[in-house]
């Protein structure tokens, strides 16, 4: 199966050809950076420093259309919505790692994947992905007594907050208590907020340095509390998640999936 990377030259796109390269049943068909880019041409194994691929970085997906079976989207919403366009007109498979989607630009892509399989998550690492069940569980298990906060930290130049992956962990915790969560989400604090409603789900920003990404959600109650924490120390994880994903979807037929699916944790 030939894959193409875009966003190549991003911190995600030079560990996904790294992944790609090293993956078996994979080939590295196409990888295509910004239209302005310097490095258009360049080997994108050099750029990426794993050495020759013998593919050169492209302009677009247009000029690499007839190299790749499956597209890996780790970009910004726009490109990726673009993107999600392309592959459903071309017959082009698609996992999209992207996060900072609104709700209309994720309905968009579902008017995509209806004509071509997509899998679409804000994490795609094994352990966040196991983590999302531990939390069904507790949420289930500890109910309306626990009061429900999210903190997660990353790298100075993450544009958007909270992270996709605080967002589904909110999503997940509040369909378990059966609430919803654009009703009950908060989203910092500052001044004089009052006392905390018992049923708001919290949720707390950090951006410093190079942390790749971490996420913790604490259940506090009275006398105890519970913390779940994922800690990634580097973008291999979600390679590896992005790499899985296009081959799970060798074969499958047009819908929006998620790791979850690929993963066999629903
Ligand atoms: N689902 C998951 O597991 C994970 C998701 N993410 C998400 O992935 C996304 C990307 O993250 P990250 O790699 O850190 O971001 P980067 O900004 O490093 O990467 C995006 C890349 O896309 C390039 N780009 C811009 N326009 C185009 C274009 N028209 N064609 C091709 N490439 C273009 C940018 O180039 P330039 O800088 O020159 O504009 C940049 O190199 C974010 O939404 C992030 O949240 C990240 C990690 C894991
Ligand atoms: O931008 C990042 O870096 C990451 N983004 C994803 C998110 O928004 O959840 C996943 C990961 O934590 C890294």
């Amino acid at each position: 199966m030939r894959v193409a990377i875009i966003g190549a030259a991003g911190r995600m796109g030079k560990v996904l050809i790294e992944a790609v390269d090293e993956a078996e049943g994979l080939e590295l068909g196409a990888a295509v950076v910004e239209p302005d880019s310097t490095l258009i041409g360049a080997d994108a194994g050099e750029m990426a420093g794993i050495g020759k691929t013998g593919v050169a970085l492209a302009a677009s997906l247009a000029d690499v259309k007839d190299d790749f079976d499956v597209l890996v989207d780790f970009t910004f919403p726009d490109l990726t919505l673009e993107n999600a366009e392309f592959c459903k007109v071309n017959g082009k498979r698609m996992v999209i790692g992207t996060t900072g989607l609104t709700e209309a630009e994720k309905e968009q892509l579902s008017l995509a994947a209806e004509a071509t399989p997509i899998v679409f998550a804000p994490n795609m690492s094994v352990g966040v992905n196991v983590a999302l069940n531990l939390l069904r569980t507790a949420a289930q298990v500890l109910g309306d007594d626990y009061d429900v906060e999210i903190i997660e930290a990353h790298h100075r130049h993450k544009k958007d907050a909270p992270s996709g992956t605080a967002l589904r962990m909110g999503e997940v915790v509040a369909d378990a208590l059966g609430r919803d969560l654009k009703e009950c989400a908060v989203y910092g604090r500052e001044g004089f907020t009052g006392e905390r409603s018992r049923k708001e789900i919290g949720f707390e920003t950090i951006r410093a340095g190079d942390v790749v990404g971490d996420h913790t959600v604490l259940f506090a109650g009275i006398g105890e509390r519970i913390e779940i924490t994922h800690k990634a120390s580097s973008r291999m994880t979600f390679a590896k998640g992005a790499v899985r994903a296009a081959k799970w979807l060798e074969g499958k037929g047009a819908g929006l999936y998620d790791m979850q699916d690929v993963l066999a944790l629903k």
